[in-house]
């Protein structure tokens, strides 16, 4: 089974998925990231840091997107392990549907035919969802450019977006929660769909 956690920057999908390796311990759970989890996630994180053109950086994170599931996602689905994933395909549609607006036409639907032919749809999909202020608060600082209050607004109006289209993988996630209770909430809604 192949759970992904998405939401925008600062929403805990990172404090989430700490959680969830004790609390799904007994599933022994593959638990991995994008970008990141391959050598090519080094190459993303340069293009962020240098602001590359928004073409250039979305093809690092497709390419991160191939690298991962080559090498990670499909070998442990293939061994019938629960995969769970921090960021997946939805945070290129979410936010490079944001970042390439005016640059090509149709940026999510040129996305997803992009996507189709080599990636492996998640089961599950939990998106944690908070106002941008509360997200804003908690980022502290501003470390990379898609942290920009309205970016996200319109980032998270994507993946709601997103969400309603496809109600039977998403499940929304309140995270104005206290950190126990939004891991308690996924934790037992992967247990359930695991069985
Ligand atoms: N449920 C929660 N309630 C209050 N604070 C939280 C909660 N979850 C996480 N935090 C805090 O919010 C901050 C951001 O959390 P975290 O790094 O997990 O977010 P993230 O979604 O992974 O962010 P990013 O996408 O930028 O990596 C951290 O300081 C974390 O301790
Ligand atoms: C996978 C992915 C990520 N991003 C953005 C979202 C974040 O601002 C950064 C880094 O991710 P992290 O979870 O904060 O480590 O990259 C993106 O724009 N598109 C993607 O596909």
């Amino acid at each position: 089974m192949l759970v992904t956690i998405e939401g925008i920057d600062g929403s805990g999908k990172s404090t989430l998925v700490d959680g969830l390796h004790a609390a799904l311990a007994d599933l022994d759970p593959v638990i991995t990231r994008e970008p990141g989890a391959t050598w090519v996630g080094e190459a993303v994180r340069r293009s962020i840091a240098e602001n590359t053109d928004p073409v250039t950086e979305c093809l690092l994170f497709v390419a991160d997107h191939a690298a991962h599931l080559a090498h990670v996602v499909r070998p442990a689905i293939a061994k019938g392990r629960v995969v769970v994933s921090d960021r997946y395909s939805d945070s290129r549609y979410a936010y490079q549907g944001v970042t390439l607006e005016g640059v090509i036409p149709d940026p999510i639907g040129w996305l997803r035919a992009v996507h189709a032919p080599f990636t492996l749809v998640p089961d599950l999909t939990f998106l944690c969802v908070l106002p941008v202020s509360e997200a804003e608060k908690r980022l502290k600082a501003k470390r990379e450019h898609f942290e920009d209050a309205e970016v996200l607004e319109r980032v998270q109006k994507n993946y709601l977006a997103l969400a309603r289209a496809e109600p039977e993988r998403f499940v929304l996630v309140d995270a104005l929660l206290p950190q126990e209770d939004v891991c308690g909430f996924v934790a037992d809604e992967i247990r359930r769909r695991a069985r």
